[in-house]
């Protein structure tokens, strides 16, 4: 009932254990705090908050426009509804390294696990577009050691997103990535790489865990869970897909009440409201008082996925 019970501590301690597991863990993004819950129903490891999500939820691009405050606020909604570790994107850091160190402990106190910095230039804009420009290596470097400096809680992740593939080639994000490492980050986030084969060249180059970002429709093939694991990755993440997933869905339902006049078409694509409660955790508001749950399932309209077998 109400937020979850494990502490951001707890959660730290959690993805740094997941990340020295051999195994790969999979961080859906969450597209808002219900959503968060629902990744942590279905079985996943983590909650990745995302800022081109961030940024698409408020009718924005992902262009930088989105502020501390904004980000902290959203994702701090987002992680308390859910006991699984929650990463988010603190694009570039929302500023100068002095910013950067303010960023950290912002986002500690707002019960995340870990955060990653890019080095792009500021304003930033998502890594899948053209025309992005990357800072020098000791700028780079500064913001990684601003935030390893500037955290409280050392199992708080602080990882490195480089975007420098896309801007000079595989060589320079070896060295890139190299020397975020040597800055202290705990782990690397290779933006856009090109194959498979690219994951694995960043893999041969540095020894803390590597994220894989399989984001749709962007520069970078998307591979599986397996391949990813198979090629050294220790986390993946599936960033705007819950979104996309959910906007395609409302496109089509309103598509449908355009030219049917009805949604009973779709309902077999909708969350069933027995499911939403289950979700929500109706039952455990009703011990508090036992008038709220008095929902029965309807069974001529739809047979919701939580009775299925
Ligand atoms: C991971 C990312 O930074 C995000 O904000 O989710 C984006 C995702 C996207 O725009 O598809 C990125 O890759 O830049
Ligand atoms: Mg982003």
């Amino acid at each position: 009932m109400l937020y979850a019970k494990a502490s951001a501590a707890d959660k730290r301690v959690a993805l740094r254990a997941g990340l020295s597991s051999g195994r790969i863990l999979r961080y859906p993004g969450a597209f808002n705090p219900l959503s968060a819950k629902l990744i942590q129903q279905k079985g996943f490891e983590g909650v990745y908050i995302s800022g081109a999500v961030l940024s698409a939820d408020l009718g924005l691009p992902d262009i930088g426009l989105t502020t501390l405050t904004e980000v902290a606020g959203r994702s701090q909604q987002i992680a308390r509804m859910t006991d699984l570790p929650a990463i988010v994107d603190a694009d570039t850091g929302f500023g100068e390294p002095m910013n950067v160190a303010r960023t950290i402990q912002t986002l500690e106190d707002a019960g995340l696990a870990g955060m990653h910095i890019e080095d792009q230039i500021n304003p930033k804009r998502c890594g899948h577009l053209d025309g992005k420009q990357v800072v020098d290596t000791d700028t780079a470097i500064k913001r990684i050691r601003a935030a390893v400096d500037a955290r409280r809680d050392p199992n708080f992740l602080v990882m490195a997103r480089t975007d420098i593939r896309a801007v000079d080639g595989l060589d320079a994000a070896v060295t890139r990535a190299k020397a975020l490492q040597d800055a202290g980050a705990d782990a690397i986030f290779p933006e856009a790489m090109g194959s498979l084969a690219e994951f694995e060249t960043i893999r041969a180059a540095v020894s803390v865990p590597i994220l894989a970002n399989m984001t749709e429709f962007g520069k970078g093939e998307l591979y599986t869970v397996q391949q990813l694991e198979d090629v050294g990755m220790n986390l993946v993440i599936f960033p705007v897909s819950l979104l996309r997933l959910a906007m395609g869905s409302a496109a089509r339902g309103l598509d449908a009440i355009e030219s049917h006049g009805s949604l009973t078409t779709m309902l077999p694509e909708m969350q069933h409201r027995a499911d939403l409660y289950k979700l929500l955790d109706y039952s455990s508001y009703s011990q508090f008082d036992s008038g709220i749950f008095d929902f029965t399932l309807n069974p001529h309209i739809s047979t919701p996925s939580s009775t299925q077998v």
